[in-house]
């Protein structure tokens, strides 16, 4: 049965994702990571009586490579959060480092584990990640995820509301693809199931585009300055991680949106490149997991002219996004000696 491992355990994220991964029967070790606060956090959830034992780890000295050590699944919800007026962009600056440091612990102690990013931004942060691999000859395409099931979760609900049915909301299924902030949020609504009624209006469809597009920032400016969203999020994340739990277990057929480097599928991501009509590195699109990551990242499938153009308004953003990541890594690597 496996480990899953916690970064950021003590935060607003990491404490309720803790907690939905204590009550879950998937996993049998559970190991936390904070630069604070984690032995209260530990001690609290040993307390709850199911499968998984809880170990809890701060630095300095080996905390990190502790915490990680026969990790099979990580989580990472390490870093600040947004305050009202900041995009998630305004986060590189002091996430960038942070989320370096955890994949050169996770790169040397456990290679082999399945990332799950949380950590914003996200089209940056998932680069990074994968270039630290890559430098440590550890890259495994299959293995890193960028966790985007909250926009998905957020599409669920918003489009059950417009259907009259907010009940409904489980049973409702929007592919959301792109990226993770903004206008590279693209929810896929023509293939919403159940559909949209054939008569939604243009303004109707542009105002659930907005508000999946720009959900993160409806909770930042209700917390006002206390954070962004934690609970949805720690739901999302936990959501997803149970995903990869069941494909490692050996399920079949789970399919799950995630953002990845699209070199995890067999055939390098190219049908999704020859349906955007341009190669990206990063994407997020619906993938089937499978024991060893991602199996098989699915096509996009029929798009209107009116998500084409929401595609085509995304591309520019991620790739400034992506290309801000991979080069905090590789302008930072030492020169390769000429080979004379
Ligand atoms: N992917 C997504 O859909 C979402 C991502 N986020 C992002 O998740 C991140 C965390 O958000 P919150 O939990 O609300 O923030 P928070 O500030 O409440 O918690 C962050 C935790 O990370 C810890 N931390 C900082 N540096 C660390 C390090 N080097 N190693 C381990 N832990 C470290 C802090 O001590 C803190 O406990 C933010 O970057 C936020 O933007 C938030 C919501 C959704
Ligand atoms: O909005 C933020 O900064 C946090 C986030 O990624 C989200 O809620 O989708």
């Amino acid at each position: 049965m496996p480990k899953a491992v916690v970064l950021g355990a003590a935060g607003g994220i990491g404490q309720p994702l803790s907690l939905l991964l204590k009550a879950s029967h998937l996993i049998t070790e559970l190991s936390l990571f904070d630069i604070v606060n984690t032995p209260g956090v530990v001690a609290d959830l040993s307390h709850i009586a199911t499968p998984a034992q809880v170990t809890g780890y701060l630095p300095p000295n080996d905390g990190l490579v502790n915490a990680l050590k026969g990790a099979d699944v990580v989580v990472i919800p390490a870093g600040v959060p947004r305050k009202p007026g900041m995009t998630r962009d305004d986060l590189f600056r002091i996430n960038a480092g942070i989320v370096r440091d955890l994949a050169k612990a996770i790169a040397t102690t456990s290679p082999k584990a399945f990332v799950l990013v949380i950590s914003n931004p996200v089209n940056s942060t998932v680069p990074i990640f994968a270039e630290v691999f890559r430098e440590h000859g550890v890259f495994d395409a299959r293995r890193l995820f960028g966790v985007t099931t909250l926009d998905v979760v957020r599409a669920q609900t918003f489009v059950a509301e417009v259907q009259g049915d907010g009940r409904n909301a489980p049973n409702v299924t929007v592919p959301v693809v792109g990226g993770h902030s903004g206008v590279t949020i693209v929810p896929l609504l023509s293939q919403s199931q159940p559909p949209l009624a054939a008569n939604t209006s243009e303004e109707k469809l542009k105002e659930l585009t907005h508000r999946i597009q720009f959900g993160g920032d409806e909770v930042v400016k209700a917390k006002d300055g206390a954070g962004s969203a934690t609970l949805s999020m720690a739901y999302a994340g936990a959501e997803f991680a149970f995903k990869v739990l069941r494909a490692l277990g050996g399920e079949k057929g789970i399919i799950s949106p995630s953002y990845v480097h699209l070199s995890a599928d067999a055939n390098g991501g190219g049908v999704i490149h020859k349906e955007l009509g341009r190669p990206v590195e990063y994407f997020s699109a619906p993938v089937e997991l499978g024991p060893n990551g991602v199996e098989r990242i699915l096509p996009l499938g029929k798009v209107t002219a009116y998500e084409k153009a929401l595609l085509e308004a995304a591309l520019p953003e991620l790739e400034g996004n992506i290309t801000k990541g991979s080069e905090f890594i590789t302008a930072a690597a030492p020169a390769k000696p000429a080979n004379l």
